[in-house]
């Protein structure tokens, strides 16, 4: 299968304008508009967070991974958005509402009842970075659709949330080119992707081929999520994408979602709506929208199902 390198964007860049009140239009932006319309898919480097830090959240990270089982279980609430399921290829720990040192610590004092310094710190600062990284981010893709992107961010964007998931993909079993993350699309507003450098992501084209991510140490993988690309009116795509086993012992990744308030209204600007590009979606709510695919798990075996904006948002 062939191998792709993603488009590779330089945050540092424009670092500046971001905090000012007008980003220019330039050529990175050009790279970012380009990376959305055909992949969905970028990479984002020189994002300013420290490799010593990433490599210390990979530590703890597989540190609470080989916990028992048993012990493991500890963290299992009735809320399973908020804690830990074992599912049958791989372990997800999920924190809502980051960066939330509480629900960080409350997690730790389970697993660790002697406490556990190294893993509170080194997961409370990574999610303080990517709180201020997602900004940038968000900024920098309304500024590629020739948008106002701060006032854009602050009307649409600003009160939006964030989940941390740990993924602990275990080797049990498995055989070389195995799917151990069925092909789906993530359904928030966009995602910010750290991985261990384990190979294994891969990205469906428009065209529908199969393509293996190439794996790029210390930089974070962005992907549009389904809210957005309804947001964007269609201009920018939520890709479908999927893990195969590559023949890791383990590999962990670390999804941070960035997600619209419940019961705000997703609807695209005017700006982005013309007599080529026609109004695709009815506004809807995330709250609506994860209703309609609690049905189906947020999973397509393959993307037959139509997505949840297609069934509950398409004009
Ligand atoms: O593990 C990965 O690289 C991707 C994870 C992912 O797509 C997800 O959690 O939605
Ligand atoms: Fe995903």
């Amino acid at each position: 299968m062939t191998e792709i390198n993603l488009p590779e964007i330089d945050i540092s860049q424009f670092q500046q304008e971001i905090e000012g009140d007008h980003i220019q239009y330039h050529a990175e932006l050009a790279k970012v508009r380009e990376a959305c319309k055909e992949w969905g898919f970028f990479r984002v480097v020189n994002h300013g967070i420290a490799p010593e830090l990433l490599q210390k959240v990979v530590s703890v990270t597989q540190d609470l991974l080989s916990m028992p089982a048993e012990v493991k279980d500890r963290v299992t609430t009735s809320n399973p958005a908020e804690s830990y399921i074992r599912l049958p290829d791989f372990d997800v720990f999920c924190f809502m509402g980051m960066p939330n040192t509480d629900s960080i610590q409350e997690m730790c004092e389970k697993i660790w009842p002697e406490g556990n310094s190294n893993f509170c710190e080194a997961i409370g600062a990574l999610s303080l970075f990517l709180s201020d990284l997602r900004t940038k981010i968000i900024k920098s893709i309304l500024a590629s659709l020739g948008l106002d992107a701060t006032k854009f961010y602050k009307s649409d964007f600003e009160k939006c949330k964030a989940n941390l998931h740990i993924n602990g993909y275990s080797s049990h079993g498995k055989c070389m080119g195995d799917v151990v993350l069925p092909c789906h699309a993530d359904v928030e507003c966009l995602t910010i992707l750290y991985n261990d450098g384990n190979t294994g992501l891969q990205v469906r084209s428009k065209q529908g081929k199969w393509f293996n991510i190439k794996s790029q140490p210390d930089s974070f993988i962005v992907n549009i999520g389904d809210c957005f690309q309804a947001w964007t009116n269609g201009r920018y795509r939520s890709p479908d994408h999927r893990v195969v086993y590559t023949g890791w012992r383990n590999r962990i990744s670390l999804p941070f979602s960035i997600i619209f308030p419940h019961d705000a209204q997703i609807w695209a600007p005017v700006e982005l709506v013309d007599d080529d590009d026609p109004r695709r979606y009815k506004p809807f709510t995330y709250s609506a929208l994860l209703k309609e695919i609690s049905s189906y798990q947020g999973y397509q075996a393959d993307a037959e199902t139509p997505k949840g904006i297609e069934r509950i948002a398409v004009i």
